[in-house]
């Protein structure tokens, strides 16, 4: 098969099917925690920003939903915090192309009901010039293995960053797993942040 085709048709590999279990699990355990809990935890990711975000950082982010950590305000407190900020804007597949963020009265709905901002997007290789790049992730493990919706957007996007970005997901902290299958196209993340701290996988060489 070549490199670049997805595996549809040819059955589910053993790790494909181990994670589309845990992708179910993790957000039905997600989708139980009461909406007071989630937006304090949320809270907390967001502070924890503070610590990793500077002004004039490009950073790549993403408008998290009701199931995912962080909650819809990340964009804006990224920007608060003077960063430049690209949102992601999905094509019918991976990799995304990104678009900047103006202010959440610009956003629309797009592709998967998500939240997307209404100027027309630019390059998938705009994440190269990223300093950051916030990763959604329904969990991650301390290797770095990262699970996503499933969709392949985000493996295809972070085979196109070099070494300088750091590359951190987004999680609560009960589904920092102890080990997700990782799969050859998989591109692990550098850390985490969670509400109870940033996760550093020891993984990333910040540049002098
Ligand atoms: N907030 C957010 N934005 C993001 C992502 C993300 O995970 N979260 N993406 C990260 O890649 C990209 C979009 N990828 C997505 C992939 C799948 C689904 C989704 O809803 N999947 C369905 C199942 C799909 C199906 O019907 O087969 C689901 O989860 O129920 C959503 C977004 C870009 N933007
Ligand atoms: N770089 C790639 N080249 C070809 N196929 C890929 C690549 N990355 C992912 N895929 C395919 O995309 C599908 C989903 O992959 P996976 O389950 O790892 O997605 P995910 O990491 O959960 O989703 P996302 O990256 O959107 O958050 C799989 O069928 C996989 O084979």
């Amino acid at each position: 098969m070549p490199q670049d085709e997805p595996d549809v048709g040819a059955g589910p590999t053993a790790d494909a099917a181990v994670k589309a279990r845990l992708r179910r699990e993790v957000l039905a355990r997600r989708a139980a925690v009461p909406a007071p809990v989630r937006v304090r935890r949320d809270r907390a990711i967001l502070d924890h920003l503070a610590g990793i975000v500077t002004a004039g950082m490009v950073v790549c982010a993403y408008v998290p939903d009701d199931d995912e950590a962080g909650g819809r305000g990340l964009p804006e407190e990224l920007a608060r915090r003077g960063a430049r900020v690209l949102l992601p804007v999905s094509p019918a597949r991976g990799p995304v192309e990104w678009a900047a963020y103006a202010g959440p009265a610009d956003l629309v709905r797009g592709r998967f009901g998500i939240l997307v901002p209404s100027a027309p997007p630019g390059d998938p290789e705009l994440i190269a010039d990223a300093d950051l790049v916030l990763v959604p992730a329904v969990a991650v493990d301390r290797s770095g293995t990262r699970l996503g919706r499933g969709g392949g957007y985000y493996d295809r996007s972070l085979a196109l960053v070099g070494p300088r970005t750091r590359l951190l997901a987004l999680a609560d902290t009960e589904n920092v797993l102890e080990h997700i299958p990782a799969e050859a196209h998989d591109r692990p993340v550098h850390g985490a942040i969670t509400p109870d701290g940033v996760l550093d996988f020891g993984t990333w060489h910040s540049p002098e």
